[in-house]
């Protein structure tokens, strides 16, 4: 920390959203210069709300901000990069058809930081961040050509070259497998050892435990507590969080009941490749049983993602069958697999999984309509408020926008609406991603209790081992587009599936 004077004081904000949804309640805390700060809550706890009050995207309805000890107010982000706070959020801002220089020089350009722009500047960040991270990035690539994680990199060389003095990620790292986190992690200390502050929100305990300098905790829009890294423990991070709802986190193995002797997905030797020619799925034997967990563990970017892409009908398969009860779906597009009662839970589904100008209401009903014309509004209305209950989905009714939603109560709509949707099937990428621990262990019971007493079949393909293994009856393993397995997950070793994952 060092100096004594705050970077940023944030004094008694409160802030209230229409229909009495009280976000920040009289919330104080500071950050240092040269530190790290995690920040930590349950979902809607009001840990995006705090983020853009503090880069201008809201506006307080009491309190005050402090910069630097003087008192400063924005109006927008463009007020808050002036003064040295930049965000960088989980959806990459790019223009594909725009190079990566285009991008950043256009994009600052924009904001009226044109000044801080000029090429040469770009290309000597670009080439000093990249060599950081250790990825080749040519400020000449067009946006479009790349991964999730290195528009993320841009995202933050942005806010480098705007000469930020505090960095928000607001889970900007959320959909990066660890090794790659790890990296950004190495440029955020670099940037604390020059002075730079950080401030992260994240929904792992153990990520904030291993990065952050202190951990602030809000809890139902109040400040629940502030802990240094040498005080904080998991168990006393959870305890500010859920309170006694702690007390229901576990990552004890669900209890399985033998699955029935019945096919629900088979996938016999299926081969995707990818645009460059490359085998992204290699030979996949993977055989799903209703009734039965199939859980298949790997490092992000294994051909997971593709696998079951494929299993959806939503990319082309270019060998190999899949058959999902006794129907072959292969390269039949996802309509047929919809038809089937197959529920899909997507990868970055914030993304590809709703429609955020609609409404709950709305996102639930496309799901359901009738030969895809249509749409039965009771039905869906009556569906749309029992995920809400179950789910414990915090907005006011069912024709809230999903825009106006905390990231984790989408991700409940979404994972909720699947799960109704699931009469034969479920695929599911990630799917406790974005959502707490407390309600990460409720899903993954209601996921568990769908196979065991709904008797569907579970496809699930999970970076979180601690996942597979509690939610799993069989396990396989995918790395560089290979499967292994089957494995028993009761008797697995996890030692050997970790191995399988990297080696
Ligand atoms: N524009 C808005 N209009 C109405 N309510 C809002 C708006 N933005 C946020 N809220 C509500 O404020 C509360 C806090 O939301 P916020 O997004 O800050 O939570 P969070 O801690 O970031 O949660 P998560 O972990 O789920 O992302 C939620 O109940 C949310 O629905």
């Amino acid at each position: 920390m060092g100096e004594n004077k705050p970077l940023v004081s944030v004094r008694n904000i409160s802030k209230s959203f229409p229909g009495g949804i009280i976000a920040l309640d009289n919330v104080n805390f500071d950050i240092y210069r040269g530190e790290i700060v995690a920040l930590l809550g349950e979902n809607g706890a009001g840990k995006s709300t705090m983020v853009k009050i503090l880069y201008g995207v809201y506006f307080p309805d009491e309190g005050e901000i402090f910069i630097e000890g003087r008192k400063t107010v924005f109006y927008n982000p463009v007020d808050a990069i002036k003064q040295g706070i930049v965000m960088v959020s989980q959806i990459p801002q790019l223009i594909d058809r725009l190079s990566i220089r285009e991008n950043l020089v256009i994009g600052l350009s924009i904001l009226g930081f044109g000044k801080l722009a000029r090429t040469s500047r770009v290309d000597k960040v670009i080439g000093e961040i990249s060599g950081k991270l250790g990825m080749k990035i040519d400020p000449d690539t067009m946006a479009w050509k790349l991964t999730y994680t290195q528009k993320q990199m841009i995202e933050i060389l942005r806010a480098f070259l705007l000469n930020a003095k505090l960095v928000i990620l607001d889970e900007a790292l959320t959909y990066l497998p660890l090794e790659e986190r790890r990296r950004f992690y190495t440029v955020l200390d670099t940037f604390k050892k020059n002075g730079g502050s950080s401030l992260i929100i994240t929904h792992k305990i153990t990520e904030a435990m291993e990065i952050a300098d202190r951990i602030i905790v809000l809890r139902r829009g109040k400040l629940s507590g502030i802990l240094r890294r040498e005080e904080a423990s998991i168990e006393k991070i959870r305890e500010l969080m859920f309170g006694e709802d702690a007390g229901k986190i576990t990552y004890e193995r669900l209890a399985s009941v033998a699955p029935l002797n019945e096919n629900c997905i088979s996938i016999e030797d299926l081969v995707v490749v990818d645009e460059y020619g490359r085998r992204i799925v290699d030979n996949a034997r993977i055989l799903v049983r209703k009734g039965e967990v199939v859980g298949i563990a790997g490092v992000a970017g294994s051909g997971q993602k593709e696998l079951l892409q494929a299993v959806m009908g939503l990319i082309r398969v270019d060998k190999g069958r899949i058959t999902i009860i006794g129907n072959d779906v292969t390269n039949k597009g996802v309509g047929l697999v919809r038809q089937l009662g197959v529920g899909y839970i997507p990868d970055i589904p914030l993304r590809h999984g709703v429609s955020s100008d609609n409404t709950i209401l709305e996102n639930i009903a496309v799901l359901f309509q009738k030969d895809r014309a249509i749409i039965r509004w009771d039905e869906a209305r009556e569906i749309a408020v029992r995920v809400m209950k179950k789910y414990q989905v915090l907005a006011r009714n069912e024709e809230t926008p999903v825009k106006i939603l905390s990231g984790g109560n989408i991700m409940k709509v979404i994972v909720g609406r699947e799960l109704e949707y699931s009469k034969t099937a479920l695929i599911a990428y990630n799917p406790t991603r974005a959502l707490d621990e407390v309600t990460a262990v409720m899903v993954r019971r209601i996921i568990k209790d769908k196979a065991v007493n709904g008797k569907i079949g579970v496809l699930l393909a999970s970076e979180d081992l601690d996942e597979i293994f509690q939610l799993s009856d069989t396990i396989y393993v995918m790395n560089s587009g290979k499967v292994y397995g089957p494995f028993n997950a009761e008797t697995a070793k996890r030692s050997e599936i970790e191995h399988l994952m990297v080696m």
